[in-house]
């Protein structure tokens, strides 16, 4: 396959060296420095485009890819309150788009048992739940994509909980002493080098339950988004990346 790489900084470069070695061939690779590059003539180039960039430009290039009818597989996070407006534009001009806040297969499995284990937890109100998030310092968004989605999975499966509040901290312990009851606690932390670190807690006075998922090194994510980009590229229409994956 062609493929088009939007943004061409820590994803990538990684991405780029995996589609490689899957036999693929970059055509096209887009960072701050060549946007006169980014053109409807040099998107259709591809077969897929790998969309990893900043959650300031990433509308800009999915409406680009769009516009192109070249298959988008979007990795970058930061964006997903216009999922709804994406989605009407990728269905209604016959295209294709695949998104997803994390792309690896750990995280994924994570989702899935991190709902089934939200609804375990209804029969167990003496539970408190949280989630802890860790992450590089150069990361320009928190919470982190893979957060929310956790969060979304709770706050869906979890009766007493109906909405979520992020505190951003150093790597301090943050203050959720005002946070109310029916709100889920997501505590962010921006560490020097961490390629993320995702924990869900249970917490009640006799013991506490945590479930945790540590990426050693973004491999895990640049594979899956080219594993996406082979899924999506022969078909039409608008998908998370869950449906790449089979769990139900
Ligand atoms: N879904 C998933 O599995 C994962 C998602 N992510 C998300 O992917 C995104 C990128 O992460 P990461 O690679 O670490 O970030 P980096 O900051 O390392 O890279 C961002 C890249 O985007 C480039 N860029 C800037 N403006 C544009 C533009 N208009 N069009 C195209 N590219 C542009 C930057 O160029 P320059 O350097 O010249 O400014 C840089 O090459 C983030 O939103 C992150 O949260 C990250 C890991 C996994
Ligand atoms: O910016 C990152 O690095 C990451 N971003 C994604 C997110 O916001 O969840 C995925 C992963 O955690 C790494």
């Amino acid at each position: 396959m062609k493929i088009a790489l939007l943004g061409y900084g820590k994803m990538g470069k990684i991405i780029e060296q995996i589609a490689l070695s899957r036999q693929h061939e970059i055509v096209l690779k887009i960072s701050s420095n060549n946007l006169h590059e980014l053109t409807k003539e040099n998107l259709q180039l591809a077969d897929a485009v790998i969309e990893f960039s900043t959650p300031g430009t990433v509308l800009d290039n999915i409406t680009a890819c769009l516009d192109a009818d070249v298959p988008v597989v979007v990795g970058t996070t930061g964006w997903h309150n216009m999922l709804g407006t994406i989605k009407e534009k990728c269905l209604s001009g016959n295209h294709s788009l695949l998104y997803g806040t994390n792309f690896s297969v750990g995280v994924n499995i994570f989702f899935h048992v991190n709902k089934v284990l939200a609804r375990l937890m209804n029969k167990y109100p003496y539970y408190e739940v949280q989630v802890e998030e860790i992450h590089h310092t150069q990361k320009l968004d928190s919470p982190s994509g893979t957060a929310i989605t956790i969060a979304e999975g709770i706050t869906e499966n979890l009766e007493r909980k109906a909405g979520w509040i992020n505190i951003l901290t150093g790597g301090e312990t943050a203050d959720d002493s005002n946070i109310p009851a029916d709100q889920l606690l997501i505590e962010s932390h921006r560490i020097e080098s961490v390629p993320g670190t995702h924990t869900v807690i249970y917490d009640s006075e006799v013991d506490s339950i945590e479930f945790k998922h540590t990426a050693h090194n973004r491999n895990g994510f640049a594979l899956g988004a080219v594993l996406a980009a082979e899924w999506l590229h022969d078909k039409k229409g608008f998908y998370p990346v869950e449906d790449m994956f089979n769990f139900n």
